[in-house]
């Protein structure tokens, strides 16, 4: 009987160790938890902390610690590069251009002899460059004429002179400044329009760190508002130079959200409003009428400073007509000829300006963010001929 009761009392003790043993751990590993806090206590302890930081958290399955995620940093603003002198650092971009006019011209105006042929070949290089029919006769009788006059033989004396004619073809003496400066405390208002992927959008948002650079304030504003992504594309530009974009609900009236954009430069005292719009074919009556509108309604706040039409020079002479639409709805005052970098018809600058009389303010030379270079007649066309000076040719 005794027996049966110290084993019994044995395997109770054992019983009670077994089950301390796995109650302890179980409490050891259960969270605390968290003391109560007053509002004020947080509250003054923010005060003195700053922002909340997350400690990590233990996962009570697993056991595994959590890191909080980590947040994004706030966005660094970037600091455009100057815009003095961009052409000419750019203008390696502009070499399938300077193989037409730079290694092809010249080597034809260095032949030994400058026979009809010849000169019927320099058209032909001129014309498959886009400079328009009109614009080569007048480069070629010119060249003829000097040539002949001169006796000039030197490849030098050559480059001069083939230089000199296309910087004249190009009306060196048109303004070019773009008017983005306030008045009495009123933003400039800049209207960018053009037909669809013709870099819109991109050229917004490089003129923003353009005028940035040069040391404005800039607003933008998305009146593209068939296409969510291109809001979007713009507010990311203006979030990368830190300047703010107004929006609207994706098919809201372009008009309306351009009327608001301008508002807000105004009541935010910035120095330029650029407004995005939609692209738009030029055969599309309702489309052009909604320019027209958007330009009306703006114009409520005041004249629109600037309005400049954007091309894709490699479209050629096929956008010629297209731009030729858009200055008859909007008062177009410049062009900004996008994506030279792509192409080997540079001569597009000169029939574009011939055709519509409105001088190109801007060229695009890449997709990069500062790949928007000021046109300037004279660097661009030793950037085309490959000379190793700017201004000298003029
Ligand atoms: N190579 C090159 N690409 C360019 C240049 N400018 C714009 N692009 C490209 O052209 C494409 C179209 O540009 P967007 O700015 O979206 O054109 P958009 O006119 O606003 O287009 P929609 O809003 O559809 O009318 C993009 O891939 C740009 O990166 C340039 O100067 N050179």
């Amino acid at each position: 009987m005794t027996d049966y009761l110290l084993i019994a009392l044995a395997l109770l003790g054992l019983l009670i160790l077994g089950g301390i043993g796995l109650v302890v751990p179980r409490l050891r590993r259960r969270p605390q938890p968290p003391l109560p806090r007053t509002e004020v206590d947080t509250r003054a302890e923010e005060d003195l902390a700053g922002p909340p930081v997350q400690a990590p958290e233990a996962d009570l399955s697993t056991g595994v610690l959590v890191e909080p995620p980590v947040e994004a940093p706030a966005p660094t603003v970037e600091v455009p590069e100057p815009t003095a002198g961009r052409l000419v650092r750019l203008r390696s971009r502009l070499s399938r251009s300077q193989n037409v006019f730079g290694k092809g011209l010249l080597g034809l105006l260095s032949r030994d002899r400058l026979d009809e042929d010849v000169w019927e070949e320099i058209e032909d290089s001129l014309i498959t460059a886009d400079v328009g029919v009109d614009a080569t006769r007048e480069i070629v009788d010119r060249l003829r004429e000097r040539t002949r006059v001169l006796g000039t033989r030197s490849v030098a004396e050559l480059r001069s002179l083939l230089a000199a004619e296309l910087v004249n073809a190009l009306d060196p003496g048109l303004d070019r400044s773009l008017h983005t400066a306030p008045k009495e405390g009123v933003p400039a208002v800049l209207l960018v329009v053009g037909v669809n992927g013709a870099g819109k959008t991109t050229t917004c948002g490089k003129i923003a760190r353009v005028l940035i650079a040069d040391g404005r304030s800039v607003l933008l504003g998305a009146a593209d508002t068939f296409r969510a992504a291109a809001a979007d594309q713009l507010q990311t530009w203006a979030g990368r130079v830190g300047a703010e974009t107004v929006r609207g609900p994706e098919g809201a009236d372009p008009a309306s959200v351009a009327f608001d954009a301008v508002k807000r430069g105004i009541e935010t005292g910035v120095d330029t409003v650029l407004v995005d719009t939609a692209g738009r074919l030029q055969n599309k009556i309702g489309l052009m009428d909604e320019l027209g509108k958007v330009k009306r309604v703006v114009e409520k706040h005041g004249p629109i400073d600037e309005t400049l039409l954007v091309l894709d020079a490699t479209t050629g002479q096929n956008g010629l007509e297209q731009a030729r639409v858009f200055t008859e709805v909007v008062n177009v005052t410049g062009v900004v000829l996008t994506k030279l970098d792509g192409t080997a018809k540079g001569g597009i600058v000169i029939a574009v300006q011939r055709k519509l009389g409105i001088p190109v303010k801007l060229v695009g030379l890449g997709e990069g963010p500062d790949d928007l270079a000021p046109f300037d007649p004279a660097q661009f066309v030793d950037a085309l001929l490959g000379t190793e000076s700017s201004g000298q040719t003029a």
